[in-house]
């Protein structure tokens, strides 16, 4: 966790000068988008994808893609064009899937879809596939997925043992099979080998034997996502073996996906509602969804809002008092430096739990949040799985971010009730929100 003395712009943090009273349309999820752009590549037939998001993260995704031989047509449709129906107007994707090809080389830039869930589509290519990216992703957990792939039968030279940079030498197929991994330190593990196993001959059996779990609503958006494109799954929730996730091998279909909003995206934004007692609404909030950031809906209840979805999407209203919070964050770890801030500006101690592995993360986010609150004043403690909060008069100072998007994100919102916040390289939130600054003065109608 070292500042990067790249990025030492300031961005003065906006001041709310009362209640915050907006509607925000909050960009398409980078997660969806992305496991989007690896199942429409690996798909018999091309595919639609409308209202990508298009962040750093995305376009790394579709970067390694389209070097890989697989082709992206990026093209605005109107909505009397669009056969999805009128909501679909806006920017679209065609992915135009093709034998996959190398020599390639990948970038990962430090996205984590992108460095576990494309080694196993590289070992489906015609040659070697090299992946290299930030300086961070080199420290971030990728054993798993490397370990996985040697036992279904890749090739792959990982000169630092376990990590990045690293080539898999694809063969054009993978046997597939039975294979026993620790997901403990990341569930993109699971997804990594779920998404790619209806093209290895035999599937896939992946069996998780570690002793926790994070972000269950990820290996399920992976899931769902497989079944819309015509996947066999069998998981632990549809009556098999508890940590035992089945593939069949088999074609998949090419689709037409309206992407929704980035739940966790829309976090600052239902924060910003909720430290000043304001009003704001995301149009297009999903009643359904694997996202994780639709649990923000209980979390920011409990800590002082309440919400509705309506017809305009989800509203949600802070009543002007903030609470503490004693939640297990583990299924949806990257809420964790919202809610991080917002405990810190509570009238009650919090604890958060259950999120040890968020110091693999983008950088060590326990450790970051600790140091940067109590910078500006705070009380925060790092446990074993989590942070203990006890919010503080806080004032003002630099947020340092780490190269962490949501760690600019979470300073933000402090910044909003304290006066002076200043935030390191806010730039950095293009790896998945490029808009942030723009979305967030508008939110406050500057
Ligand atoms: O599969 C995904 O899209 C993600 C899974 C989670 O990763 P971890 O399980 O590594 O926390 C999450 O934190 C990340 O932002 C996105
Ligand atoms: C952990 C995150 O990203 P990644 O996909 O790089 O793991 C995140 O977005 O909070």
């Amino acid at each position: 966790m070292t500042v990067n003395p790249a990025h030492t712009a300031l961005w003065p943090a906006p001041h709310a000068s009362g209640a915050v009273d907006a509607t925000v349309h909050v960009p398409g999820s980078k997660s969806v988008t992305n496991r989007a752009l690896v199942l429409a590549a690996l798909a018999s037939e091309p595919g639609w994808l409308r209202r990508p998001l298009r962040s750093r993260d995305t376009l790394l995704m579709a970067g390694a893609l389209r070097a890989m031989g697989v082709g992206i047509e990026e093209t605005v449709a109107s909505s009397s064009t669009v056969a999805a129906g009128p909501d679909a107007s806006g920017e679209a994707w065609r992915i135009i899937p093709s034998g996959l090809r190398g020599p390639a080389t990948v970038d990962v830039g430090n996205a984590g879809t992108v460095m576990r869930f494309l080694p196993p589509v590289a070992a489906l290519a015609d040659g070697p596939v090299r992946f290299d990216g930030d300086p961070r992703s080199y420290e971030r957990p990728l054993h798993g997925v490397i370990d996985a792939l040697r036992v279904l039968g890749a090739r792959i030279d990982d000169d630092a043992r376990g990590s990045l940079p690293l080539t898999v030498h694809g063969s054009g197929a993978l046997d597939g099979g039975t294979v026993e991994i620790d997901a403990s330190s990341s569930s993109q593990f699971v997804s990594a080998l779920l998404l790619s196993a209806p093209r290895f001959n035999q599937g896939v059996e992946v069996r998780h034997t570690g002793s926790t779990l994070p972000s269950m609503p990820h290996i399920r958006m992976t899931v769902d996502m497989l079944r819309a494109v015509g996947a066999q799954v069998d998981t632990p929730e549809s009556g098999g073996e508890p940590n035992v996730w089945r593939v069949t091998s088999g074609a998949l279909l090419g689709r037409d996906l309206i992407v929704e909003p980035d739940l966790s995206n829309a976090q600052p934004f239902l924060a910003a509602a909720l430290v000043t007692g304001g009003t704001v609404v995301i149009p297009d909030w999903p009643a359904r969804t694997t996202q994780p950031g639709d649990r923000l809906r209980e979390i920011f209840t409990e800590m002082g809002g309440s919400c509705e979805l309506t017809d305009r999407g989800l509203e949600f209203t802070g009543s002007g008092a903030i609470h503490g919070i004693d939640v297990d964050l583990g299924e949806v770890g990257e809420l964790t430096p919202g809610v991080a801030a917002v405990a810190a500006l509570a009238d009650s101690p919090s604890t958060l739990r259950g999120v040890a592995h968020l110091r693999l993360h983008e950088t060590d986010r326990l450790a970051a949040l600790t140091k940067e609150i109590n910078e500006l004043g705070g009380d925060v403690t790092e446990t074993a799985d989590g942070l203990h909060i006890r919010p503080r008069p806080l004032h003002g100072g630099v947020f340092h971010t780490y190269d962490d998007h949501r760690m600019a994100t979470a300073g933000a919102i402090i910044g909003l009730v304290v006066g002076g916040v200043e935030i390191e390289n806010v730039a950095t939130t293009a790896k998945t929100l490029p808009d942030f600054p723009e979305l967030w003065a508008g939110m406050l109608g500057n």
